[in-house]
């Protein structure tokens, strides 16, 4: 199932190493050597400075918002980059931001005082060539010294850069641990919420790129998508790929039979279990991946979501995948329709602190004081979703968070006002789901570490309720 990784940037520059290992051993200390190819420093090109320059941009743009990577990439100069410069700056900051605590512990070894941001930088992406890409060393420790140079903010400090790189590569980066790429409050919230070992194997998830998921429609030929896409099958139908990059150049992909759903995000829809003819509605839709499941299933969907843009997606998805659903763009407090549904599924906006695996930047971007206003708003959409359900239906209720305001302390205060409700046990095993997921009330819990030998998954909090009165 392995594939070369793709190269991005300059030459012999960025070995991907992946995560999802079929054995993955859990490494939980890191102290090894930086990888140091003999090959001569002039073999790199300037544009391999720049792309270096477009990592730490990026970076420092994650860091301060949620969203920010991502609209650096569309802005010059990463616009700029060739594909593969692009790509290689994208995983270089990518790498620094899933590891930037160990990086810093790395860094913070051999500085007396930190120097500014933009020394920071530097440094930072450097070592994140040298820690998660393999980059040879003379050749992160070169490009760094030329871009310190350019700046007069930094070229004071380009023989520090230096020689703090070169003493890296000369003794390994010593010991350090996953845990410091949590951010303190989150590691003692996880901590208090699920002990020690479950700690341990969030902060091991920081580490790795997770692999590619896909989801495909009950209609196609599981088997030989799988055989095409060089995937396995996880339990619950999931085909898991090691394969990365552009999704629109892979096989099939403009047949409409799969989309890319982590392995997690699928399981709320298989809970539902809608069958050809039932009525559906996704009261939180965009960008769809739970729709398109609901709709691929045979039942006759409604698709509700405040965000026009997301839902773009969403329509664009449907008419690839040649599906259909009806689709209303509204936040759903003040959608006025009286239509009840066999199924309802609430994927809730939320902290989104499940998904650090494959968009590291929310651990950096959650805020203590946004959980609680989140769970104020999944309060208000759980009580409009629970009006939309016949009585003899199901609810889904799920949000891709590990704080239990938004999870476990949502969903004992709804059943309390919502007497009418009462709870259906998941069974993990016919939904895809780790058996440890299952909390001692039927729902689910999956926190990324579980599953770790297969590649882990994303964090989600899951339950399956029924409308008895
Ligand atoms: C977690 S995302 C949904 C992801 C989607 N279910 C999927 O699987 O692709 C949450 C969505 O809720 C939408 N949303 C937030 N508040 C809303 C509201 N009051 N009414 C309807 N949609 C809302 C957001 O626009 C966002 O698309």
């Amino acid at each position: 199932m392995s594939r070369p990784p793709a190269r991005g940037g300059d030459q012999g520059r960025p070995q991907n190493r992946g995560s999802n290992r079929g054995s993955a051993q859990r490494r939980h200390a890191t102290s090894h050597k930086p990888s140091n190819r003999p090959q001569g420093e002039d073999r790199y090109p300037e544009v391999g400075v720049q792309a270096r320059l477009v990592a730490g941009i990026l970076l420092n743009a994650a860091l301060e918002k949620r969203t920010g990577l991502d609209e650096e990439m569309a802005k010059s100069p990463a616009r700029d980059l060739s594909p593969a410069d692009r790509a290689f700056a994208r995983a270089c900051a990518m790498g620094a931001l899933r590891r930037l605590g160990e990086i810093d512990q790395i860094l913070g070894k051999r500085l007396k005082a930190l120097p500014g941001l933009p020394t920071m930088t530097i440094l930072r992406i450097a070592v994140a060539q040298m820690l998660v890409l393999e980059t040879p060393s003379f050749a992160a420790v070169s490009t760094a010294v030329k871009l310190a140079e350019r700046d007069n903010k930094t070229r004071p400090y380009k023989n520090l850069i230096n020689a703090v790189l070169r003493g890296i590569d000369r003794d390994g980066f010593g010991v350090t641990k996953p845990e410091a790429n949590l951010p303190e409050w989150l590691a003692a919230r996880w901590l208090a919420n699920y002990g020690d070992e479950a700690l341990k194997g969030l902060a091991e998830a920081t580490r790795f790129e997770p692999p590619t998921d896909i989801s495909v429609k009950p209609s196609a030929d599981r088997a030989a998508l799988a055989q095409a896409l060089e995937a396995n099958i996880l339990e619950g139908g999931t085909l898991r790929t090691d394969r990365r990059g552009d999704v629109a150049q892979w096989p099939h992909f403009e047949d409409g039979d799969w989309w890319v759903q982590d392995a997690a995000a699928a399981i709320p829809a298989r809970l539902l279990d809608v069958q050809p003819g039932q009525t559906a509605l996704d009261l939180c839709a965009a960008p769809g991946g739970k729709t398109l499941q609901l709709a691929a299933s045979g039942a006759s969907v409604v698709a509700v979501d405040r965000s026009e843009s997301r839902l773009k997606r969403l329509r664009q998805n449907f008419e690839r995948t040649r599906l259909h659903a009806e689709v209303v763009a509204i936040p759903a407090e003040d959608w006025e329709d009286d239509r009840q549904f066999d199924a309802v599924l609430l994927d809730a906006p939320c902290s989104a602190t499940g998904t650090y695996r494959r968009n590291p930047e929310a651990l950096r971007a959650a805020r203590p004081a946004d959980i609680a206003k989140l769970a104020d708003v999944q309060h208000r959409l759980l009580d409009v979703a629970a009006q939309k359900v016949k009585v003899g239906g199901k609810l889904v209720y799920c949000v891709c968070s590990l704080e239990r305001e938004e999870g476990e302390t949502q969903m004992i205060a709804f059943l309390r006002r919502n007497t009418g409700f009462k709870t259906v046990a998941a069974e993990p095993a016919s939904v895809g789901a780790p058996l440890e997921a299952l909390t001692k009330e039927g729902w689910l819990r999956i926190l990324p570490g579980q599953w770790e030998e297969k590649g882990s998954l994303d964090g989600f909090f899951i339950a399956l309720l029924e409308r008895t009165a």
